[in-house]
């Protein structure tokens, strides 16, 4: 019986292949023609299909554009596949904020992370998820935590990230080699070790001087993944549950990469266990150190709890609060580390990468940026002698100097704005609901909130919207204009915004304006068209190729 039903199932699955190869050609044919067509069983998946390599996010900006800012994705009748996408900020401001309690991740969102990630923050819903937010804003706003983490920065700038840029220039005037530098693999090569040293304590050397000494595995498990991943969010579920479960494509990529990242993990938090077991007094900053570290109390407390509850009085109510949250933070460790790692290396280094390439651009903003960095940090660190000449290499920016950044500030802004890192926001529906654009949303449903294309939505930044102006952020009298955050969600918005914001924004500061005023980039091919990959983080197709040199040396 269960070979009928395999034998039956793959039928099935081939005639729908079929079907849908017929389709996808045909949809290629005519895809000058905007819209996505609805066909009979299949719905919209070819269009889907065909876009989803070339040009994923253009083409849901401009189904999105057409039907006024909201409209249903129609998939195959027997996939479950259906998504209501918008870029209509009030639709934002309903779901994240004023109606959050009706909105959660919903089981397909788990389901395509759960072996990945388990139920790390980002997968997580309820009390799970409020106890672990709670516990990584408690270590996020530590005192002291924030000198860390730009300490370990420092530290890895000055120690890796500039002999590798230095080690390119001198290559160059050597007239040797005529280099070429991937900015895109440097800068996600050099944010892993980053992220790593603060949530792990340990630089695992995915960037390093010798490029042929980097064996690190699990820097680029974690690329492969978030590519393979994107393919659950297009095909039906069960298409890709069926390739799981006989290891086939992008599953089979999926699992090898999965074994390596919890391989990585699981080998630290041994490793930083024994080492918390051996010293009385650690000072040691980093989340997992923290982490560790709590629990160990919480231990206690539920040793002294239940030693309480065999005598007179317990205090029931504390001794659940305990268990709960020692239960999920056991279940909970290696996946928010997961999260925590992804989120850091990829959103990070995302817009370095996107703001590296719009600056070399927009030489204009090149320039003011440069005159900004001059003006708010070098100018109040010169040093009284002369003759000790410019400012050079790694200099820290503290935080008066880092507010009075405020061109850099509007830059970052605008390229998030039009390059976000994590270009689609997903939620579920967990009782009936009306947006405020009109659209009924029934129990179940999955809303999928377009960052990319709210970035370029005419009715929210106006005519010039595809234009990179980071001026659009700066008001007449200099100073920053608040835009509202369900307008501008690339942080999100609402009880679940970014617990990452303020310290992404002090690392690219630092970061930006040290290696700016230090080197000079340029493009290593004129004219090269920059694509965008489809994949969960935004980045480019064939990696960003520059050429480097010393400014004005
Ligand atoms: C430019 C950089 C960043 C961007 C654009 C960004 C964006 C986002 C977005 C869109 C979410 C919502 C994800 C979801 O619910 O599906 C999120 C959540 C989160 N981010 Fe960031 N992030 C950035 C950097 C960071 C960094 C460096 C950290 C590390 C501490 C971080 C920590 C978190 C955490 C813990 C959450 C989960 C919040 C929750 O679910 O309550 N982020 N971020």
């Amino acid at each position: 019986m269960p070979i009928m039903i395999t034998i039956l199932l793959l039928a099935f699955l081939f005639f729908v292949s079929l079907w849908l190869s017929i389709v996808a050609f045909i949809a290629k044919k005519k895809s000058s023609s905007s819209s996505a067509v609805e066909w009979p069983v299949v719905g919209m998946l070819p269009a889907l299909l065909c876009n989803a390599t070339t040009n994923l996010h253009g083409f849901i900006t401009r189904l999105v554009k057409e039907s006024g800012g909201t409209f249903l994705f129609k998939g195959p009748c027997f996939a479950n596949l259906d998504f209501v996408v918008t870029s209509d900020p009030m639709n934002a401001h309903h779901v994240f904020s004023k109606n959050f309690a009706n909105y959660g991740k919903g089981e397909d969102f788990k389901a395509m992370f759960e072996e990945l990630f388990g139920e790390g923050i980002v997968n997580s819903d309820g009390e799970s998820w409020r106890f672990q937010r709670q516990r990584i804003h408690s270590f996020l706003t530590k005192d002291g935590f924030e000198n860390y983490v730009m300490r370990t920065l420092h530290q890895k700038m000055e120690g890796t990230l500039f002999r590798v840029l230095d080690d390119a220039c001198s290559t160059r005037r050597l007239g040797t080699v005529h280099v070429e530098v991937d900015m895109q693999d440097v800068v996600s090569r050099f944010m892993f070790d980053n992220i790593c040293m603060w949530v792990l304590g340990f630089d695992p050397g995915y960037l390093c001087v010798d490029r042929q000494l980097s064996t690190f595995s699990c820097g680029k498990a974690f690329d492969e993944i978030e590519e393979a991943v994107i393919y659950r969010h297009i095909v039906p579920r069960s298409i890709w549950e069926f390739q799981k479960r006989f290891g086939i494509g992008s599953e089979k990529k999926i699992s090898q990469s999965t074994k390596v990242l919890d391989e990585f993990l699981y080998d630290v938090v041994k490793t930083k266990k024994q080492e918390l077991h051996k010293e009385e007094q650690h000072q040691q900053l980093d989340l997992l150190t923290q982490w560790l570290e709590q629990g160990q109390q919480l231990d206690m407390l539920t040793q002294l709890m239940i030693a309480g509850q065999k005598g007179e009085s317990s205090d029931k109510s504390l001794r659940d609060m305990v268990f709960t949250l020692i239960a999920a933070g056991k279940d909970t460790l290696s996946s928010t580390l997961s999260w925590l790692l992804w989120l850091g290396k990829d959103s990070v280094s995302s817009v370095l990468t996107w703001l590296l390439w719009l600056v070399v651009i927009h030489p204009r903003v090149e320039k003011k940026i440069i005159e900004e960095i001059e003006r708010v940090v070098v100018m109040a660190k010169r040093r009284p002698d002369p003759r000790e000449g410019r400012l050079l290499g790694v200099f820290m920016i503290d935080k008066d100097e880092m507010n009075r950044l405020v061109y850099l500030h509007a830059i970052i802004c605008e390229t998030l704005r039009l390059y976000p890192p994590a270009p689609f926001e997903l939620r579920c529906a967990i009782e009936d609901d009306m947006l405020p654009s009109g659209h009924l949303i029934h129990k179940g449903t999955r809303i999928l909130f377009s960052i990319y294309s709210m970035g370029r939505m005419e009715e929210i930044w106006g005519k010039d919207c595809m234009e990179f102006k980071p001026e659009r952020w700066i008001s007449e009298q200099g100073s920053l204009i608040h835009i509202p955050s369900y307008k501008f969600i690339n942080f999100l918005a609402g009880p679940r915004y970014c617990l990452g914001k303020s310290l992404s924004f002090m690392q690219l500061k630092f970061i930006v304006s040290t290696l700016l005023w230090n080197y000079k980039f340029d493009m290593a091919e004129e004219g090269h068209v920059v694509k965008s990959t489809p994949s969960m983080v935004l980045s480019m197709k064939d990696g960003l190729k520059m050429r480097v040199s010393k400014r004005n040396v």
